[in-house]
């Protein structure tokens, strides 16, 4: 049974979550409902594209992964295409030598890498597939329309108490219980989480995992900019945008049309100089709530919202034209030195976690020099770099344009998520972002919050956090 469809939703924030969880709003709730959506800046949030010289690159999410459904669902369904990730040769660098170095030869590799790991890489390529294996249970149980209401319950119902354990140990912990060697894992995996979280091994195993897939071969990208996702999917939820600031939500008693007292929520926003404000019966929060990135405050709830204190990591993407400095990763001269990433190891010390050669997001092609044998370099660095760094990194240089990210959360075992259900019809999509921040994760907790608010609206509580789903659904035809 049904009641009555909502008549008002506010959704804050238009990045992939935003927009995602206004599209899932509408196909849940109806063409009826008015869904009104906040942006203070521009749509696409991190997924942003930067601009040089008459070029796009992409500056914040950039690739995703194969096995990424909902992404992959909504590139189909809004018409959009996608290109293939440029390989190239990856090297890792420990700031005097490259310690590990790819070749162009498939066999070679092979050879290197059992020479130097033994059968070690092709056992974390199992551990991440079982990994993955797992977690692609959420596409069955939000296709049937199961909603969680919390994160911890959502990744207990993909893999139990594995999963769970996950968030509580560093990654080093969990690969070193799962037999992997210190050589291993300071030169091939800590490089890989330098390049994607900006963090050391310290981080939750469940974020090194999905660290690890996002090294997997199959990565992709949107043509044109994984932002246009967004912009899409706004318009396919056919949702209104509200350029503005929200500043903070109060719950209030309002009579609607029908003449009865109901509880509301007052979105009170910032629009150019003018403060305004509108009622709504649902609200989802899309951003991380924390006073550098949103400042969103909570007034006259009963119990009061608590005020969430997630520190984001400051990244630097830096982009860059100009010709490499070989000699700084490796002893060979720039015609001979072939690589077109290099990671580096946890205690190099160089002031880069990573640099590679970027193509433009319209681009299938691999990247091309200009004439004169420049690149454009992409470096993400826990600071601003100075000129002194950058003629480090380059023998010269044309540009270099610099990208400011709070990129994800800092992640700290134990880590405890945020609640996704912080007042009766409010609710909290980023939270996920404690367990990993990629923009699947984002789009997940979109369609979750989406389920879940449906479901608490309807009364249907045999829908949510039901347990033994995959039992369940495994015997279902
Ligand atoms: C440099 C970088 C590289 C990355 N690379 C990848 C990658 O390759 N693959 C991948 O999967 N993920 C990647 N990520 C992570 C991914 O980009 C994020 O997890 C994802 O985009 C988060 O989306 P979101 O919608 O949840 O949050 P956001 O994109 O942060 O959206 C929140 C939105 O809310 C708005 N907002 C904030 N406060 C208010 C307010 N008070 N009022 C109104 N609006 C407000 C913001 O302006 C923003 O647009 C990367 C991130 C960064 C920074
Ligand atoms: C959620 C799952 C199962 C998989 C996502 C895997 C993935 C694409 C992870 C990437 C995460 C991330 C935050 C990457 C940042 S750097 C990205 C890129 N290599 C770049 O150079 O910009």
């Amino acid at each position: 049974e049904l009641q009555a469809p909502p008549d008002k939703i506010a959704v804050i924030g238009a990045g992939i979550g935003g927009t995602s969880a206004a599209y899932y709003l509408r196909q849940k709730f109806g063409k009826d409902v008015k869904i009104d959506l906040f942006e203070r800046g521009e749509v696409g949030g991190r997924l942003a594209t930067i601009t040089l010289q008459g070029q796009e690159y992409e500056a914040g999410g950039s690739v995703i992964h194969p096995l990424n459904l909902h992404m992959k669902r909504f590139v189909k369904d809004l018409g959009l295409s996608t290109i293939q990730s440029s390989g190239g040769l990856i090297g890792v660098s420990n700031g005097d030598t490259l310690v590990f170095e790819e070749s162009s030869w498939f066999i070679i590799n092979i050879i290197k890498l059992i020479w130097q790991y033994g059968f070690q890489p092709l056992r974390m390529h199992m551990w991440v597939e079982d990994v993955l294996d797992k977690f692609m249970r959420i596409y069955r149980y939000q296709s049937h329309d199961y909603a969680f209401s919390s994160v911890e319950n959502l990744l207990h119902s993909l893999g139990g108490d594995d999963f769970l354990g996950m968030l509580n140990r560093t990654f080093l912990e969990t690969l070193q219980k799962a037999g992997f060697s210190k050589k291993f894992l300071d030169e091939m995996i800590a490089p890989v989480n330098r390049l994607n979280y900006g963090q050391s091994m310290d981080v939750n195993g469940f974020v090194g995992a999905v660290s690890l897939a996002g090294a997997d071969s199959g990565l992709w990208a949107v043509e044109g900019g994984n932002k246009l996702v967004c912009s899409k999917l706004l318009q396919a939820s056919k949702s209104n945008l509200i350029s503005g600031s929200v500043m903070y939500i109060e719950e209030k008693t309002r009579t609607k049309q029908t003449g009865n007292p109901t509880r509301m929520y007052e979105v009170v926003y910032q629009t150019g100089s003018e403060t305004r404000s509108g009622f709504y019966d649902i609200v989802l929060v899309a951003t991380p709530l924390n006073r550098k990135m949103s400042n969103i405050t909570f007034l006259n709830f009963d119990p009061p919202i608590e005020e969430f204190h997630q520190y984001y990591k400051q990244i630097v993407a830096t982009f860059i034209k100009g010709k490499l400095n070989s000699t700084s990763f490796s002893s060979r001269a720039l015609d001979e030195f072939g690589l077109s990433t290099i990671l580096t190891t946890d205690n190099s010390r160089l002031f880069i976690n990573s640099i590679g050669i970027v193509s433009p997001v319209k681009e299938n092609n691999n990247p091309q020099p200009s004439t004169d044998g420049a690149f454009v370099w992409k470096t993400f660095s826990p600071e601003t770099l100075t000129n002194e760094q950058l003629l480090k990194l380059f023998l010269s240089y044309e540009y270099a344009v610099k990208q400011q990210w709070h990129a994800y959360p800092y992640y700290k075992p134990p880590d405890k998520c945020p609640p996704i259900i912080l007042h009766d019809r409010l609710y909290y999509l980023n939270g996920i972002e404690c367990a990993a921040s990629a923009m699947e994760m984002s789009a997940i907790a979109a369609h979750n919050a989406a389920l879940l608010a449906y479901h608490r609206w309807n009364g249907h509580t045999d829908m949510i956090d039901q347990e033994d789903l995959y039992e369940k659904l495994k015997t279902e035809l």
